[in-house]
């Protein structure tokens, strides 16, 4: 039996039982157990859902999302959001309900056909929403979105947004726009947030995130030249870090503290950490 969380081709919804998540724009319905019910069961509740998706597996088992438009009020259950899960959750927990999160809010956003309004209808056995009147295909959104670590001798760079918790200090992320490659929305970032110049781009893994549905690409590059000059609005501070003085950083499930990790580790001959999974 396969432990955590597997992503599968969608469960049909016409077999019964299963496992179940309850998902609205106020994040997942929760009791003292967690956030699977017995999918018959959270059914027959009167919960008002709106649509119905099979997701995957946790430990072996089938688990389908009820996708609600309000959240209902159920006895001894509360709702919680994802941030929360991710902070708390083990991970795969953490990575179905990231996934749980994308399919709800893309089935949520796309009710209707973004070019002729009619209603769309849910494709069985894929993971697509059409419209029945100009045939118009909604498949769930993923950002691509690179995330870097640049250094400079012993230095690292680090800066903070001002949505971050106090203190905290991260690598540069940001979306890739239409037509660019990967590695050219890394010298754009950098360039833009920083007013940097980098090269020797080294990829060194991905991630996917729900905040809301990037696909963070990793990379490791190295400081060519300028002066930093933080971007006006999106980075409040920008500094280079000496390796063995580094502020407060990411969680320990981002690839952003994964990238840092791993540089470290290279450094100082530790063990190499792993992306979790
Ligand atoms: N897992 C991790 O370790 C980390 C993940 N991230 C994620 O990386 C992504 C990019 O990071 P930011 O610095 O915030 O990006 P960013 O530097 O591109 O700025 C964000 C802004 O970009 C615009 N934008 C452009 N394309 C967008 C799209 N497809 N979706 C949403 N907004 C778009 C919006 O105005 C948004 O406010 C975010 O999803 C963030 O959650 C960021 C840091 C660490
Ligand atoms: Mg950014
Ligand atoms: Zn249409």
């Amino acid at each position: 039996m396969k432990q955590g969380w597997l992503t599968t081709p969608p469960l049909d919804n016409a077999v019964s039982g299963g496992w179940a998540l309850a998902r609205c724009a106020q994040g997942f319905l929760a009791d003292d157990n967690g956030v699977l019910f017995p999918r018959e069961w959270l059914k027959r509740q009167d919960l008002p859902y709106v649509a119905e998706h099979g997701l995957g597996q946790f430990d072996g088992e089938p688990v389908w999302l009820l996708e609600l438009d309000a959240p209902a009020d159920l006895p001894g259950c509360h709702w919680q959001g994802l941030r929360q899960f991710m902070l708390q959750a083990d991970y795969p927990t953490f990575r179905m309900l990231s996934f749980a999160e994308q399919i709800g809010s893309w089935s949520a956003h796309h009710r209707f056909c973004g070019r002729c309004g009619a209603r769309n209808q849910q494709v069985s056995g894929e993971r697509c929403l059409r419209c029945p009147d100009c045939g118009l295909d909604s498949y769930a959104r993923i950002s691509p979105s690179m995330i870097v670590l640049v250094t400079r001798g012993d230095e690292i760079l680090l800066a903070r947004s001002p949505r971050f918790v106090p203190g905290m200090y991260s690598t540069l992320a940001g979306f890739v726009e239409p037509g660019e490659s990967v590695e050219e929305c890394v010298a754009r970032e950098v360039r833009e947030e920083v007013g940097l110049e980098v090269g020797n781009l080294q990829y060194l893994g991905s991630q996917g995130w729900p905040f809301p549905h990037s696909l963070m690409l990793g990379f490791h590059a190295e400081y060519l030249s300028g002066e930093i000059t933080p971007q006006a609005d999106e980075i409040e501070d920008a500094r280079w870090f000496h390796y063995e003085q580094l502020p407060p950083l990411p969680m320990q499930r981002s690839i952003a503290r994964y990238l840092i990790d791993l540089y470290l580790a290279r450094r100082l001959g530790h063990p190499e950490p792993v992306l979790p999974r």
